[in-house]
């Protein structure tokens, strides 16, 4: 009898046991291998080895200095899933849920500095840290933002990244032939040679769909065996999203691991996705199949689908309107039981400890970095003839100007005061509209280039010495245009003492360190209009030491050190000594010790302004370089 009851009790326990696992299936749903259609013979879909990519425990919060004035936000609360190779994984969830951000800690691009990160990334079971450039290399993240130079076409924007990115052995017809195959497979081949546009003072341009197809091709080109993409088929029409959709089945059959975000995908574009992964306010709402099995489990909760939805549209219809607490209580966010002591997510040692597999790319060189990025830089400049015609014209304008204004003011007699006084004011207008005109271009422009540097660089196309030596050679071309157009128009009109090379070069020189004064705020800032508010920042100083409106000596001592930070100050002396140097006049003699002008010192004068520059670009790059390591 005993025995009886207690056999009925185990039955009754496992039917109870059983009845509950149906209700609330403990274990999700593993996704079936799709059926595997190679492209053996394509260079872009050639077979690779992707890896199974997996993260446990993921914890994202802001970091606050004052706890308890402003809490910590919980971006990502201990979130574990898996991304399988050969499959499609779909990342979904309402607006806010966490899913750029579960992105951003995979690719390693959630800054450590703003956020408090844990958890553990693997591939194929090894740990590993994607900040490290070895990972990255076997991983693709293409953003949500379109970051390519608006002056190159798709075709010279894919180009650009498969010769700075594969190995140096790959010959020019290899790369051609997979950029066309690229384009093709894109839909790009309309537009291939069209501008991709965007500037204000930019005529044509690709659509937004056709920019975004352009950024997935350059992130092709390495054939990655991860490939994640933020929302790429947002803003586009249903054949957009499916051409890209398309190319992603096709890249995750040839063996890698895709994974993308997806906003309410249409039903034509749910065919195509494997695998689930679903967010709910930074918690894991689902991992696994988006098959069948997804409504079987969902309905085993208590959410079956109703027949006229489609699963994605329920699925998220569920997470929006039910209750958290009604969630929870039907068994979703299983995986917050399993905390556990948490590792530091980007720990660049774990690679190293695990044996990483390393991929061999001998990069090409130096030399051809900077070739290709001058390259570019000088398509950019012939391509926005508007904005550079502009900048020439304006600064020949003001060169007229003043030319008139002080019209034969250098052959004046300096013995009268008032003379003197205009000719020092010529001179130093001069330097300030040269120091104007290019700090202000440099300062508006930097901040429209960095996503490019940052993107590019954060995935190794190039490092940051030849980026700013390519640019340093376009700012020197463009520069010295300015300052001579500039003392073309203004020179002869006011018949200048010094010659017109000393001064020629003083300008340029000028120029120079003002681009290298702009490129510091340029770089620390992201958007172009803190960047234009920073302007005086650059320019008011730079005039207060000067000593055209105030003698340096009457600068309280505390203060002057600020001088030599100023490169104005020593054009000024430099232009003055050679302007006044051979006058005897004593008026002219007080001018030029009113600004501290000693001939012996004129040499460290031009050492003074290289310096400056120097530094300034250094601090540039240093300041880039650490926006970039995220
Ligand atoms: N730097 C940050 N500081 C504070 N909160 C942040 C920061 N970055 C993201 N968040 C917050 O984290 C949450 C998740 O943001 P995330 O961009 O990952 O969501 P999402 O699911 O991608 O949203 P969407 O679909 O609208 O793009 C949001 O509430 C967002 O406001």
């Amino acid at each position: 009898m005993a025995t009886n009851v207690s056999h009925v009790d185990v039955e009754a326990a496992e039917r109870t046991e059983k009845e509950k696992s149906r209700k609330y299936p403990s274990k999700l749903p593993e996704t079936a291998d799709p059926p595997v259609t190679h492209d053996r013979g394509s260079t872009l879909f050639s077979e690779r080895e992707g890896h199974n990519l997996k993260f446990e425990n993921i914890v994202m919060k802001t970091k606050s200095r004052d706890s308890k004035k402003k809490p910590p936000k919980e971006i990502l609360k201990s979130i574990s899933g898996h991304v399988p190779p050969r499959r499609v994984t779909a990342i979904m969830g309402p607006s806010g849920s966490g899913k750029t951000s579960l992105l951003k800690v995979l690719t390693g691009r959630a800054g450590k500095k703003s956020f408090d990160l844990s958890g553990k990334i693997k591939f194929d079971g090894r740990l590993v840290d994607p900040t490290d450039i070895e990972v990255r290399r076997e991983l693709a993240y293409v953003e949500q933002e379109v970051s390519i130079p608006a002056t190159s076409t798709p075709r010279e924007a894919i180009r650009f990244s498969a010769r700075l990115r594969l190995d140096r052995s790959v010959t020019h017809d290899e790369i051609e032939s997979l950029v066309n195959e690229i384009l093709k497979e894109l839909g790009l081949e309309g537009c291939a040679d069209t501008m991709i546009g965007g500037g204000v003072m930019m005529s044509g341009g690709l659509s937004g769909g056709e920019k975004k197809r352009t950024q997935l091709g350059v992130e092709l080109v390495t054939k990655p065996d991860i490939l994640i993409l933020d929302e790429p088929t947002s803003g586009l029409d249903s054949y957009g999203a499916e051409t890209i959709i398309n190319v992603c089945q096709r890249i995750a059959q040839a063996g890698a691991s895709l994974l993308l975000t997806i906003h309410q995908p249409p039903p034509t574009v749910v065919r195509k996705l494997d695998h689930l992964i679903l967010l709910l306010d930074g918690r894991l709402m689902y991992d696994g199949s988006l098959g069948p099995q997804l409504n079987d489990y969902f309905a085993a909760k208590g959410f079956a689908k109703p027949d006229d939805y489609n699963i994605a549209d329920w699925i998220l219809t569920v997470a929006q309107v039910t209750p958290i607490p009604d969630l929870e209580e039907a068994g979703f966010f299983q995986e917050d039981a399993k905390k556990i002591k948490n590792e530091d997510i980007y720990d660049s040692q774990l690679e190293e400890k695990n044996g990483a597999r390393k991929l061999l790319v001998h990069h090409v060189g130096l030399s051809t970095e900077i070739r290709l990025l001058f390259g570019r830089e000088m398509k950019r400049l012939r391509r926005d003839k508007l904005a550079v015609t502009v900048r020439v014209l304006s600064t020949g304008f003001f060169g007229l100007f003043y030319g008139l204004i002080y019209l034969n003011i250098g052959t004046t007699d300096l013995s009268d005061p008032l003379n003197l006084q205009a000719e020092f004011g010529a001179i130093a207008n001069i330097l300030i509209s040269t120091m104007f005109g290019v700090a202000q271009s440099a300062l508006l422009d930097f901040p429209k280039d960095r996503p490019v540097f940052l993107r590019e660089y954060s995935t190794n196309h190039y490092s940051v010495l030849p980026y700013f030596l390519a640019k340093l050679s376009i700012e020197c071309t463009v520069t010295f245009l300015q300052a001579l157009v500039q003392l073309v128009a203004s020179y002869f009109l006011m018949a200048l003492r010094m010659r017109f090379v000393v001064f020629l070069a003083i300008n340029f020189v000028l120029g120079i360190t003002s681009t290298s004064m702009g490129i510091v705020i340029g770089s620390m800032v992201e958007d172009p209009n803190v960047a234009a508010e920073l302007m005086p920042v650059l320019i008011v100083p730079q005039l207060l030491f000067s000593g055209f409106f105030i003698s340096i000596d009457l600068i309280p001592e505390f203060l002057r050190w600020a001088q030599y930070l100023c490169s104005l100050t020593y054009a000024i002396r430099l232009s003055s000594y050679f302007e006044f140097g051979d006058c005897t006049e004593e008026s002219c003699q007080q001018l030029l010790a009113r600004n501290q002008v000693i001939e012996l010192d004129t040499f460290w004068y031009w050492i003074i302004l290289i310096a400056i520059t120097t530094g300034f670009r250094l601090a540039g790059m240093i300041i880039l370089r650490g926006k970039a390591n995220f």
